[in-house]
C-alpha cells in the first residue's frame, strides 16, 4: 500500500476572471520509507500539493489517499476529522522552525505528544529519547533562542516525528541552513524514512540536497511534468 496517493489533484483560487489554477491534475504516488523531492519553480504549486496532503489547503477536484484512507475526493471525505488524521498520520517541518520561544527543546517536542494525549511523564521521556537520537541530547534544557540554525531544526524535526507518523511533509528544511547541517538534515531523514517506514515528501528549490532523494517529481505550472529515480540515492 502506498502511503500517499494523489489522483488528478487540482486546485483553483479564486472565481471567474481571478482564478488562478495552481495544481492542474497532479497524479503521484509515494511509498512508505521514500524520501522525495518536490522539485519546480516559484509559483508551480508545491507548496498547494504539499498543503492539500497535509490536509491544510482543500483541493478543488481530485483524490488524496493517505494510508489508506481516503481524505480527499473533490473537497475533503464529508465526515472526516480533519485535525484527527492529521496529528495522527502527518508530521510538518517547516522552513524555519516554528518552535515555541518560550519553551525548552525538550518541551517543544512534548507538545506533540500531550496533544495526541500522552500523559506529560511519558511525553518527556519519549521527547528526550527523541532528541538524543538527533545527537540534542545535550540540548533537551536550551531554549529555541539559543540553538543554532541545525540544531533548531533536528528539534523540528524530532517534534514532527514524535507520533511516528506515516507521511512526514516538509516545505525547504534546509534552505535556511549552510551545506553541511543542509546534508546532516537529509542524512537524518532517510534514515528515519527508513527506520519508521515514514513516507517524507520535501518540497525544495536546493539543488545542493538533490542527491539525497530517492525521487524526484518535477512541477511545471501545476503539473507533475517529470518523475526521476535517483540511483545514487539507493545504491
Ligand atoms: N491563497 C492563494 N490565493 C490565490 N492564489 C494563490 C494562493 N496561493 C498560491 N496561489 C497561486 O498559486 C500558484 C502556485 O502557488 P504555490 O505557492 O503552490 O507555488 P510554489 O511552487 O510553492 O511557489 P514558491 O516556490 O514560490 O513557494 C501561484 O501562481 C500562486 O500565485
Amino acid at each position: 500500500m502506498y502511503a500517499v496517493e494523489v489522483e488528478n489533484l487540482t486546485k483553483i483560487y479564486g472565481s471567474g476572471n481571478t482564478a488562478v489554477t495552481a495544481l492542474a491534475d497532479a497524479s503521484l504516488q509515494v511509498k512508505p520509507g521514500e524520501l522525495v523531492a518536490i522539485l519546480g519553480p516559484s509559483g508551480s504549486g508545491k507548496t498547494t500539493l504539499l498543503t492539500a496532503i497535509g490536509l491544510i489547503n482543500e483541493p478543488t477536484r481530485g483524490r488524496v489517499i493517505l494510508d489508506g484512507t481516503t481524505v480527499a475526493d473533490g473537497g475533503w471525505v464529508p465526515g472526516i476529522d480533519l485535525k484527527k488524521v492529521r496529528r495522527e498520520k502527518i508530521g510538518f517541518i517547516f522552513q524555519s522552525h516554528n518552535l515555541i520561544p518560550f519553551l525548552t527543546a525538550r518541551e517543544n517536542v512534548m507538545v506533540a505528544l500531550e496533544i495526541n494525549g500522552l500523559p506529560k511523564r511519558v511525553a518527556g521521556k519519549r521527547a528526550v529519547e527523541l532528541l538524543e537520537a538527533l545527537n540534542l541530547g545535550h540540548r533537551v534544557g536550551t531554549y529555541p533562542a539559543f540553538l543554532s540554525g541545525g540544531e533548531s531544526q533536528r528539534v523540528a524535526i524530532a517534534r514532527a516525528l514524535a507520533n511516528r507518523p506515516r507521511v512526514i511533509l516538509a516545505d525547504e528544511p534546509t534552505a535556511a541552513l549552510d551545506t553541511e547541517n543542509g546534508k546532516n538534515v537529509m542524512v537524518l531523514l532517510k534514515k528515519l524514512a527508513v527506520e519508521n517506514n515514514s513516507a517524507i515528501m520535501v518540497v525544495t528549490h536546493d539543488h545542493r540536497m538533490v542527491e539525497g532523494f530517492d525521487r524526484i517529481f518535477d512541477v511545471r505550472d501545476g503539473r507533475i511534468a517529470g518523475e526521476r529515480f535517483n540511483h545514487e540515492a539507493t545504491k
